[in-house]
């Protein structure tokens, strides 16, 4: 039996046991290191942020944690279930929104997530039951019958975190999400998220290269070439690099100035 399985089994509140831990990780494409000896870790009920700049390797990251790539160096564990010797474990406490968009334009809102609950074993009364409690305060709950295709960037990227939450996973890996949003859609899917870590009390590793989607209280954790630069929450992060904000703490650990908003992120 895999270390932690039975206490994630029996008591999966158990603080002590991980929503995520990564240990030791490395991945090559080739002669190309993406991850060298990447470890850090999500605690449970928390917004995590995985911050770091384009080619930092946290879409490797994510195709690991989602065994889209084996794992051939280190140890992924997700609710204490290594994901390579107990991947059905693993898995089924797992959702993701990745950065591509993944519905079908052609189906109705509704169809999508009830097909999608269908392969997570949901059947329609229990799926449409659960749409109505996460979209229970949204406009979207009044245009589950039209096509996916007549709803904005911003309204099908929200649907899209609405299907990741539908069996109820206990760990959500969301790869960059609000990329190519407008700003009033990015504040709205990031407070969507950090209201359903509250509410249902699930864990969320957010990918980010925007540090204004990073919150006082949030826990960091810094890739940047592949390496784990930092981690631990906003506060203890600036502290330790002798920082005034988080944006000033990842230039000190990058070399990489931070930058507002560019024009169609900041269009509102
Ligand atoms: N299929 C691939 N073949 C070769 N090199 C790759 C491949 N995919 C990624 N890389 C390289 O691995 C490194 C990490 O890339 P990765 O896409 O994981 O980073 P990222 O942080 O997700 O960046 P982005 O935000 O641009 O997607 C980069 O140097 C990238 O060029």
């Amino acid at each position: 039996m895999p270390d932690g399985s039975i206490t994630a089994t029996t008591n999966p509140r158990d603080a002590s046991i991980k929503a995520l831990s990564v240990e030791g990780v490395s991945h090559a494409y080739g002669q190309r290191k993406a991850l060298n000896d990447v470890s850090f870790h999500v605690p449970q009920g928390s917004f995590t942020a995985l911050l770091g700049p384009n080619g930092a390797g946290k879409s490797t990251l994510f195709s690991l944690i989602t065994r889209l790539f084996n794992v051939r160096h280190g140890t992924i564990r997700i609710l204490g279930h290594d994901l390579t010797r107990e991947p059905g474990e693993a898995l089924r406490r797992l959702g993701v929104v990745f950065q591509a968009r993944t519905l079908d334009l052609d189906l109705s809102i509704s169809q999508n997530l009830v097909y999608h609950a269908a392969l997570h074993g949901i059947s329609r009364k229990p799926a449409k039951a659960r749409i109505a409690e996460i979209l229970a305060s949204s406009e979207l709950s009044n245009r589950l019958r039209e096509k996916a295709r007549n709803l904005s960037g911003g309204q099908l990227r929200s649907i899209e975190i609405v299907r990741a939450f539908m069996h109820r996973p206990r760990l959500i890996l969301l790869d960059e999400p609000t990329v190519g949003l407008d700003i009033r859609s990015r504040a709205a899917i990031l407070s969507e998220v950090r209201r359903l870590v509250r509410e249902e009390g699930v864990s969320v590793l957010w990918a980010t290269h925007l540090i204004d989607e990073i919150g006082d209280s949030d826990r960091v954790v810094v890739l940047h070439h592949g390496q784990v630069l930092a981690e631990g929450f906003v506060p203890e992060i600036v502290a330790t690099e002798g920082a005034k904000t988080i944006g000033d703490a990842f230039t000190r650990l990058t070399g990489i100035r931070t930058r507002p908003p560019g024009p169609q992120e900041a269009a509102a």
